[in-house]
């Protein structure tokens, strides 16, 4: 069976290698990537999304996705939201956990929205993934991101402290991009 080939555009090593790992691991797809460190705009999330793919179909000049990672504190009103990489670069691990300390409710929605362009000038089409779970001391090695600091609701957990294939099965990522690789098998059957 022949195999969709998808560019990836995305300035974030860690993001490149779960999204190969979860996609190519049946046949269908094989994924390429472009370094790019897109600018994003301020916005909703699916603002942020839709503008990110749009300037990096125009970068490619061809069909992309791109993928924009959200951790929404419920007890902020889904604060630090898209703008998590900001407040994480600043804050770090132990600092947004102290974020919550005056509050009862820590809470917390890992968010990913991929966004499929068919190319320059084509409106991105998008797929959101959630998990959900709660943001507690850091547990677990510091190898990307906010994932010390994420307990998963599904098996009580941080990110940290699951393997890759653990991590792929329920996280927000992993659930995007099933929607995101069924909309593409459509498209591939039409
Ligand atoms: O612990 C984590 N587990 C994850 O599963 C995860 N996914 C993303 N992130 C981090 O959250 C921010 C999102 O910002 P972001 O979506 O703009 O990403 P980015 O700028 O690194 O890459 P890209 O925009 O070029 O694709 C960045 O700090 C990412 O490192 C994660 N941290
Ligand atoms: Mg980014």
């Amino acid at each position: 069976m022949s195999s969709q080939r998808l560019v990836f555009v995305t300035g974030n090593k860690n993001k490149l290698r779960e999204v190969k790992a979860i996609l190519e691991s049946a046949p269908g797809f094989t994924i390429e990537s472009q370094s790019f460190d897109i600018p994003e705009l301020q916005g909703t999330t699916q603002e942020v999304s839709r503008a990110k793919c749009r300037q990096a179909a125009e970068l490619i000049g061809g069909p992309c996705i791109t993928e924009d990672t959200a951790l929404c504190f419920k007890a902020l009103d889904d604060l630090p939201g898209p703008y998590i990489k900001d407040f994480l670069t600043k804050l770090g691990n132990e600092g947004l956990f102290k974020l919550l300390s005056g509050f009862e409710d820590k809470g917390a929605t890992a968010l990913c929205t991929f966004a499929y362009s068919a190319g320059p000038g084509t409106e991105p089409i998008l797929f959101e993934g959630r998990t959900e779970g709660r943001i507690v001391p850091p547990r677990g090695p510091p190898n990307f991101g906010w994932n010390p600091i994420f307990e998963a609701e599904d098996n009580g957990k941080t990110f940290a402290e699951m393997s890759e294939d653990e991590k792929n099965a329920i996280s927000h990522r992993y659930r995007a991009l099933v929607k995101l690789r069924a909309h593409l098998e459509g498209l591939s059957h039409s």
